[in-house]
C-alpha cells in the first residue's frame, strides 16, 4: 500500500502550497508529490519574462508581472481540471492577489487604475463557483532570520539585491493574510518541526498529518 492509501488521501486531490518566498515551497511541492505520486506544479522563475524586470523597477513592471502570474495560474488551473487531480501546487492563486498585488499597490508601487483592472480581472476569473478551490492549502511558516537565510542561501540575483525591508514586510503580511484566509481548508506548518533535507521519515510525518487533517475537515462539513 502506497503512502496516499495508508493515510487516506483522496487520489483526485489537489493541495497546494502557500507560504512567502524562500521559506521552501517548492521543496516541500517535490517531496510531498514523491511521497503521494502526485503531479507537480510548479511556478517557473526561469522562463518569467517579466520578473527580472519588475525587481529592477517595481513601478514600471508590477502590473505587466501580475497578469503573466495571473494567465500562468488560470492555465495550470485548467490543466489540473483536465488531468482530474491529484497534485501538489507550488503558491496559491490566492497569494498574488492577497499578498503581492495588494501589497504593491498599498506602498504606490501599482497606480489605483493598474489594481482596479488587477483585482477585476482576478475576481471575474477566480472568485466565481466555476473556480475549482483546492482541498487543502498548507500554509509553511517560520521565522523571518530563517527565512532571509534561505533566501541567501537559494541565492537568485534579483532577490539578493532587493532590501531587506521588503521580506520584512512581506512576512508581516503573510502572517495577517493567513489569519483571514477562508478559501479553502488551512494546514499550518512550521518550518521548524520537519527537516525534508535530512530526516528520511519526515516526509512520511507529514502524509500523515495531511490525511488525518483531510478526514476531520470532511467530517466537519458533512
Ligand atoms: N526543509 C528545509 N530545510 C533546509 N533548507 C530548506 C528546506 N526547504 C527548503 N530549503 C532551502 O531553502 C531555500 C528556499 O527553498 P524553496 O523551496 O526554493 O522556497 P520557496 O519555493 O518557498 O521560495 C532553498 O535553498 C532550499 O534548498
Ligand atoms: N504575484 C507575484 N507578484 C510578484 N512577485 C511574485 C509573485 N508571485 C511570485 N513572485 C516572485 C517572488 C519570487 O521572487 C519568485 C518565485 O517565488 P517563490 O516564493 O520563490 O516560489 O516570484
Amino acid at each position: 500500500m502506497n503512502l496516499r492509501e495508508k493515510y487516506g488521501i483522496p487520489q483526485n486531490a489537489v493541495i497546494t502550497i502557500a507560504g512567502t518566498v524562500g521559506v521552501g515551497k517548492s521543496t516541500m511541492t517535490k517531496a510531498l508529490a514523491d511521497a503521494l505520486q502526485f503531479r507537480t506544479s510548479f511556478e517557473n522563475v526561469d522562463t518569467n519574462p517579466y520578473l527580472d524586470l519588475f525587481y529592477d523597477d517595481f513601478e514600471k513592471w508590477s502590473f505587466h508581472l501580475q497578469i503573466y502570474f495571473l494567465a500562468e495560474r488560470f492555465k495550470e488551473q485548467k490543466r489540473m481540471f483536465e488531468y482530474g487531480g491529484g497534485f501538489i501546487q507550488d503558491r496559491s492563486i490566492y497569494e498574488d492577489t492577497g499578498i503581492f498585488a495588494k501589497m504593491h499597490w498599498e506602498k504606490g508601487t501599482m497606480n489605483n487604475v493598474d489594481y482596479e483592472t488587477y483585482t477585476n480581472l482576478f475576481e471575474a476569473m477566480v472568485m466565481t463557483p466555476y473556480f475549482p478551490h483546492p482541498d487543502l492549502l498548507i500554509y509553511l511558516e517560520g521565522s523571518i532570520e530563517d527565512i532571509l537565510s534561505r533566501i541567501q542561501e537559494r541565492g537568485r540575483a534579483m532577490e539578493q539585491q532587493t532590501p531587506v525591508d521588503y521580506w520584512l514586510e512581506m512576512h508581516q503580511r503573510y502572517e495577517n493574510w493567513i489569519n483571514s484566509f477562508n478559501g479553502c481548508p488551512v494546514l499550518r506548518l512550521n518550518i521548524n518541526d520537519y527537516d525534508l533535507m535530512n530526516d528520511p521519515d519526515c516526509s512520511e510525518q507529514i502524509v500523515e498529518r495531511i490525511g488525518g487533517f483531510m478526514k476531520q475537515t470532511s467530517i466537519l462539513r458533512k
